[in-house]
């Protein structure tokens, strides 16, 4: 009997135990360390919110800070508060990531950047019906386009000797509506969603480089253009966004970071959005062969979870219509 238990112990014990042995193994690409002191950080959108945040931290760390944005006095604002904080100085560049041209000019003018931080976006939400085609095209032309534009124009020089100056890492915002559809988001969330397919094509593309993608999926973040967009939300956006909270700019730029220097790709940065990261797994790469056993064993728990959340959010939707007539 005693002997029974053992084997049946045993058996439980081994089976995780090997499928553990079996990822260390597999799990591509390898772990790597991103430098972050004395490189060159070149920030999208780091003028405000959790671009600003970003800024602050990295030159905190002691990067060289470059940041991009189009308003020129919210752009010196920025520099002037992170000498003042750090005692660093920071470049600043005014262009608009929609036009190619400048984008390039500014990056052949700025060197080699180590990591480049994909921040700038925007958020417009409204129902499909309603909302203008003009906003639906600026949104991705922003939040899609711009990111084609910046990562077209920095990777030639990214590569430039990149053995020599260590790994580099290409960081790109989504948001957790670019890992669920989210009401009064859809062009929001096509451009957000579409940064994964880019990112996740693109990362085998440059693993021959040294150069490391991660994705980053805060969820509602206090920043001025969340402020913004609160003014004009479909309320039942807002119902089904709170069920992640909202986060503020500097816990989104500090969990940000955390994934560059690590090379997570996946990069989540409350509970909900790592229960949503592990959900949504898919295809994508990963490193640690803990997260990935973390994804096979949980993976039948969080599908039942994330039929909850959608069973929840219908049934708002359905209650807000009901309430409508
Ligand atoms: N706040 C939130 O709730 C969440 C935000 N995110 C994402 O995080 C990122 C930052 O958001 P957040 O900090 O809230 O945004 P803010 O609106 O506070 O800041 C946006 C930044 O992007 C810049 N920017 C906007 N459009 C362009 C453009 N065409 N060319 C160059 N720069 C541009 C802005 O500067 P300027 O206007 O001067 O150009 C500003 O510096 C976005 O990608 C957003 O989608 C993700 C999840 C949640
Ligand atoms: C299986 C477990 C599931 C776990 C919970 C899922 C919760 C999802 C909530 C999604 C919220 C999306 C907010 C987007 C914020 C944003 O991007 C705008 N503020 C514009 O920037």
């Amino acid at each position: 009997m005693a002997d029974a238990y053992f084997s049946l112990f045993s058996l439980i014990l081994l089976i995780p135990l090997s499928i553990l042995i079996f990822l260390y193994f597999i799990v591509r690409p390898r772990p790597v360390r991103v430098p972050i002191k004395n490189r060159h950080v070149f920030i999208t959108g780091g003028s405000s919110g959790i671009g600003l945040a970003l800024a602050h931290q990295f030159a905190q760390l002691g990067s060289d800070v470059t940041l991009l944005a189009r308003n020129v006095s919210k752009l010196e604002e920025a520099k002037e508060s992170i000498k003042l904080a750090t005692g660093r100085d920071v470049r600043i560049f005014s262009a608009d990531v929609r036009d190619y041209e400048s984008v390039k000019k500014v990056v052949e003018e700025v060197g080699v950047i180590d990591v480049l931080i994909c921040n700038h976006g925007v958020y417009v939400p409204q129902e499909l019906e309603t909302q203008e085609l003009e906003e639906i095209k600026f949104m991705i032309d922003v939040n899609l386009m711009g990111t084609f534009h910046l990562i077209k124009a920095a990777l030639p020089g990214m590569k430039k000797n990149r053995v020599e100056r260590g790994p580099g890492s290409i960081a790109i915002m989504s948001s957790q509506a670019g890992q669920v559809g989210i009401y009064g988001y859809t062009a929001y969330s096509a451009s957000k969603f579409a940064l994964r397919g880019m990112a996740e094509a693109l990362q085998q593309e440059i693993i021959a480089d040294n150069i490391h993608i991660s994705l980053i999926f805060p969820p509602d973040t206090e920043t001025p253009g969340f402020a913004e967009e609160n003014k004009r939300r479909p309320q039942l956006t807002s119902i089904i966004a709170a069920s992640s909270g909202a986060m503020k700019a500097d816990v989104v730029a500090k969990k940000s970071i955390d994934g560059i220097k690590s090379g997570t790709f996946i990069v989540p940065c409350n509970f909900e959005g790592f229960l949503l990261s592990v959900a949504t797994a898919g295809l994508c790469p990963q490193r640690s062969f803990l997260m990935a056993f973390v994804e096979v064993v949980t993976s039948p728990i969080l599908r039942i979870a994330g039929l909850c959340f959608q069973w929840n959010w219908y049934g708002s939707i359905e209650k807000w219509y009901a309430q409508k007539k």
